[in-house]
């Protein structure tokens, strides 16, 4: 349970939060960028849940476990972004033009004389790996998931080799499972143990693997219009003219890649070195805003809903945890020991958002394009609250008194199945046969094989 100090730090900053949108004023707690709510896949896990601001190891058991008391949990699927990591070399190269830029720019404001002496200490061989940020996200996430759900994250089914690991090749995510792992370890004080995992990128970047996906969407920009056309819009050029004018240089100095920049800037100092850096200066809410909707464009059209193929290509990996919580089941049902309690995917924001999109979670009525910037601005498909770093989807499998009922749970609050009406009036999670009833025609059809051929047969 959340103890009394999280309680009332959790209502003083949603207090604050309310009050800065009422009376459009500052007031996060110092040190956090304004606009540090608005940092997509680039934000820290903290901001989607801040009661993590005062107790980082903090739950609330009665917000994921259902309130069933018949109910134990047999089964556990954690699918995991890594943690908090450095800037890809492509970012790199585009922070490195804007920090040349503000070279040239006159002295003006205090802090563009400290933007100005900042030093660019970010490099291309960084390249996306794991910060030692990722490593706490990570350990502090198992520690946390282990409070939540005692039976499954326990000593002994560690021990027992009943909790399986799985990563993608990516040194980020190998790095992240290594720390997840660390984290249950030094929570138990388990000495030489050594983690067994596998490497596994048919599941975990499964984008990769996916021809039509690659074809269509990843090697062609055209399925990116809507976020091409969003970039060159008004709303765009605004934020560019606002930075120019704060900075006192040419508008025509100032791209779209500039504000991309700027914008990456202030959050990647702040989600790896936790300093509200005078980047962030620069750009208001109303910037960020704008920002926050380009990037959530291109996760929209990229791993979203945008095209049909992108949540097609989890179909791979929706059929790999239905077929374990199918064993589960049955295991459960002949009585029989349930072989693996639990399951640790460590993957990519392109591994849970199209599984994501796959199982209908925040789809909003009307698409996200580049003329419904306005229209959109309570959107469900909002990357900075679903995939920050070390966002996790957890299914949980209970047995209640016989009846076996799935949850989900996203980055540790629950989330009904889109569609899928509470069962005959009952609370807590839905029987796990109406869930897959709810997913029939995928979990029959969904064949990876077929959706991901290039020219598909008659
Ligand atoms: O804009 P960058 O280069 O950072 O985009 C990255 C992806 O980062 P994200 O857009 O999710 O913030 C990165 O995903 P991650 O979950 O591993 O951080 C992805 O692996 C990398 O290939 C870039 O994605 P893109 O779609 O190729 O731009």
């Amino acid at each position: 349970m959340f103890t009394v100090k999280t309680i009332i730090a959790h209502f003083a900053l949603s207090y604050m939060f309310w009050c800065s949108l009422l009376l459009n004023v500052q007031t996060t707690p110092p040190g956090i960028p304004l606009i540090a709510n608005y940092f997509t896949t680039k934000g820290r896990y903290e901001e989607a849940n801040p009661y993590l601001l005062v107790d980082i190891l903090a739950v609330n058991k009665s917000l994921v476990n259902p309130p069933l008391e018949e109910c134990r949990e047999i089964h556990l699927t954690a699918i995991i972004r890594h943690g908090t990591r450095y800037p890809t070399s492509r970012n790199v190269q585009k922070m490195r033009d804007m920090h040349q830029l503000v070279q040239n720019a006159p002295e003006g404001k205090s802090w563009v004389r400290e933007v100005r002496q900042w030093k660019m200490w970010y490099t291309e061989e960084m390249d996306g790996r794991l910060v030692q940020k990722g490593v706490l996200d990570h350990q502090h996430l198992a520690i946390r998931l282990s409070k939540l759900f005692p039976l499954l994250l326990s000593k002994r089914n560690l021990q027992d080799g009943h909790i399986r690991f799985m990563t993608s090749s990516k040194h980020r995510c190998v790095n992240s499972t290594m720390s997840f792992y660390e984290g249950l370890v030094k929570l138990w004080d388990i000495k030489d143990e050594e983690l067994d995992f596998k490497v596994n990128d048919t599941l975990m970047r499964f984008f990769d693997h996916c021809a039509r996906f690659v074809e269509t969407v990843g090697k062609n920009q055209s399925a990116m219009a809507e976020v091409d056309k969003f970039i060159s819009s008004a709303f765009m050029e605004g934020v560019q003219k606002k930075m120019a004018d704060r900075l006192q240089v040419p508008f025509s100095n100032v791209t779209s890649d500039m504000a991309q920049a700027s914008f990456y800037l202030c959050a990647y100092e702040f989600a790896i070195k936790t300093i509200n850096s005078p980047w962030c200066q620069l750009l208001d809410t109303e910037d960020a805003l704008v920002l926050e909707y380009a990037n959530d464009l291109k996760q929209f059209w990229k791993r979203g809903y945008g095209q049909d193929i992108n949540s097609k290509s989890s179909c791979v990996l929706f059929h790999d945890v239905f077929s374990r919580l199918d064993r589960v089941a049955s295991e459960i049902r002949s009585g029989s020991d349930v072989t693996e309690a639990v399951t640790i995917q460590v993957g990519h924001a392109e591994t849970l958002l199209p599984l994501l999109t796959l199982l209908g979670f925040f789809k909003d009525s009307m698409p996200l394009t580049s003329s419904s910037y306005v229209k959109q601005r309570q959107r469900a498909f909002r990357t900075s609250k679903i995939s920050p770093y070390a966002a996790n989807l957890v299914l949980v499998l209970y047995d209640c008194s016989g009846d076996l009922r799935l949850q989900a749970v996203l980055n540790e609050k629950p989330l009904a199945f889109p569609g899928l009406s509470v069962h005959q009036g009952v609370e807590g999670p839905p029987l796990y046969q109406d869930v897959r009833e709810h997913y029939r025609d995928l979990l029959q059809g969904c064949n990876f094989e077929k959706e991901c051929q290039l020219f598909p047969s008659k």
